[in-house]
């Protein structure tokens, strides 16, 4: 492994990654991989998680090609130096912010979304010019397998590796030296991704999980709410790291709320659940047991048939839970969706506030000025109005969360600027030297007011502003000879 790691640490220092059409050619070919073995990576999410074709595509694939496209789109612009304001002082010089790559990075992918999870970190780091090990999940051992055939196949072998294995393997990985790590799972792992990573100083992003809340107010209309969350909560079988963990609503809209979700699961899944193509299975017989456990004790409204054998749990809503039911004390993470009655918005704002914070919080409104109020009194990786899951696919917003739900962020732009460094450049002349006398020692009252006047003085007026300043300017400078202060200065 550490051999591994130096070979492509030294491929990453032959510069090959730098020019921009070297990025290119790679994230082209990563999407002919895509596009190209559809059907391989289909089937490879078949097998683990039961998603059907169509799921798999527009939860996964379709998210993948568009940020390769989003990238592709933008790359030269990102990858150019960005000038920046100047004073006095640097009138005349260069400065500039240089975006580089920060090395080799590695990427260590969750096995609920697999491909999606691995993929779109991938493409932000190969186009901010990286070298990458990606180390999938092992649970979703299938996506793992297919990321490890292919992505040599398609790729600069030199500089893009995929490792497959579990704990052992990964602990081992993570005592080699990353430049960055992008971490995607649970936080109890997070804190151990967090702690190797520290031995290196190495900086991490951490995309982990919690229990994200939603809340309901009581004059919505209930019909479009419900059929929100019954997407977003349902969905992969409730394994979403942002899918609405627990509803928070006045204790009279249970009645409601249930009856509507009962009804959106119908038309959703059909009559049969078992045999709808949309609904998927959990990803192993522990998470089975784990989730199943969850309902012990207490009031199921509707669901709760389970099947061992295909790790089959049924969309389940439970009511009037204790908050401090076991349910409500770990992420679900599967198809179990409690509801906490709470008075009013305030006791949900505190109630939310008690806790850790999510990764996201979701508040259905028709009071505008509410979901701004709820917004700014709470904390959570992210936030949706008035739906469920959608800031997810906006990669305008930075995806990620904070505390306990984890740190940094990524997707499009996000993603380059996570696993760049923003290089800040001053390029000055070897003239001018008269000037810098302000700045050498021995210091004096009057060095440090013309200090004070050029140094505070911004400069972003254009060139009209320009020229203004520059009369300013040698008007300082004759003042400076004539005056009595340019003998201080002197
Ligand atoms: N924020 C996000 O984008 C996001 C996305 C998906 C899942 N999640 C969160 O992830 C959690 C579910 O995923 P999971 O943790 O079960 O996934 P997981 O079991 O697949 O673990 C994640 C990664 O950590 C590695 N790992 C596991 N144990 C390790 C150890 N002891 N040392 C080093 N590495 C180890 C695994 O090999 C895997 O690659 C949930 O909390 C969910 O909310 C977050
Ligand atoms: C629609 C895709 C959602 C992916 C969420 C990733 C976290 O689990």
């Amino acid at each position: 492994m550490e051999r591994q790691v130096q070979r492509l640490r030294q491929a990453f220092r032959s510069g090959r990654t730098r020019p921009l059409r070297f990025r290119r050619q790679q994230l082209e070919a990563l999407r002919r991989m895509v596009q190209e073995r559809e059907e391989d990576i289909l089937g490879a999410l078949a097998r683990d998680l039961s998603k059907s074709e169509l799921n798999a595509y527009s939860q996964e694939v379709i998210t993948v090609l568009g940020e390769i496209d989003f990238v592709l789109g933008n790359l030269a612009e990102w990858v150019s130096a960005k000038p920046v304001k100047k004073n006095l002082f640097t009138l005349l010089d260069e400065a500039y912010i240089q975006p580089q790559p920060l090395g080799l990075v590695l990427i260590i992918g969750a096995w609920n979304y697999p491909f999606v999870l691995t993929m779109q970190p991938l493409v932000g780091a190969i186009a901010a010019g990286n070298a990458v090990i990606v180390k999938p999940s092992e649970l979703s051992e299938n996506t793992a397998n297919i990321l490890a055939k292919l992505l040599p196949q398609y790729l600069d072998q030199d500089l893009y590796a995929v490792i497959n294995g579990g704990v052992e393997e990964t602990t081992e990985l993570l005592k080699q030296r990353f430049d960055h790590i992008l971490y995607t799972g649970n936080t109890a792992v997070g804190k151990i991704v967090m702690a190797a990573a520290a031995k290196h100083l190495t900086p991490v992003t951490l995309e982990l999980g919690g229990k994200s809340p939603c809340y309901i107010d009581k004059d919505c209309d209930l019909d479009v709410v419900c059929r929100r969350i019954t997407w977003g909560k349902f969905m992969n079988c409730g394994q979403t790291c942002i899918a609405p963990d627990y509803i928070l609503c006045e204790a009279t809209l249970q009645d409601q709320i249930v009856q509507r979700i009962k009804d959106t699961v119908k038309e959703f899944y059909g009559e049969n659940i078992k045999e709808s193509p949309d609904y998927e299975r959990i990803i192993n017989l522990r998470h089975f047991k784990r989730i199943k456990s969850l309902l012990e004790g207490q009031k199921i409204a509707f669901g709760g048939e389970t099947d061992e054998a295909t790790r089959y749990i049924a969309p389940t809503v439970l009511t009037n839970v204790d908050p401090e039911a076991k349910v409500m004390q770990e992420e679900i993470f599967g198809p179990v969706l409690p509801i906490v009655p709470v008075k009013n918005a305030d006791e949900a704002i505190h109630f939310i506030n008690e806790r850790e914070k999510p990764l996201a919080l979701y508040i259905f409104s028709h009071n505008n000025k509410l979901i701004k109020q709820m917004i700014e009194e709470t904390s959570s990786g992210g936030v949706t109005g008035n739906d469920v899951i959608m800031h997810f696919t906006l990669n305008s917003l930075p995806f990620g969360g904070v505390g306990s739900s984890g740190m940094g962020a990524y997707h499009g732009k996000h993603t380059f600027d996570t696993f760049s460094h923003q290089r800040p450049c001053l390029l000055k002349s070897l003239k001018g030297e008269g000037a810098n006398k302000l700045r050498y020692p021995p210091n004096s009252q009057s060095k440090v007011d013309w200090a004070k006047f050029f140094l505070l003085k911004q400069f972003n007026k254009g060139k009209l502003g320009f020229l203004l300043l520059m009369c300013v300017a040698v008007a300082a400078a004759v003042f400076v000879k004539v005056s009595p202060l340019s003998v201080a200065l002197h």
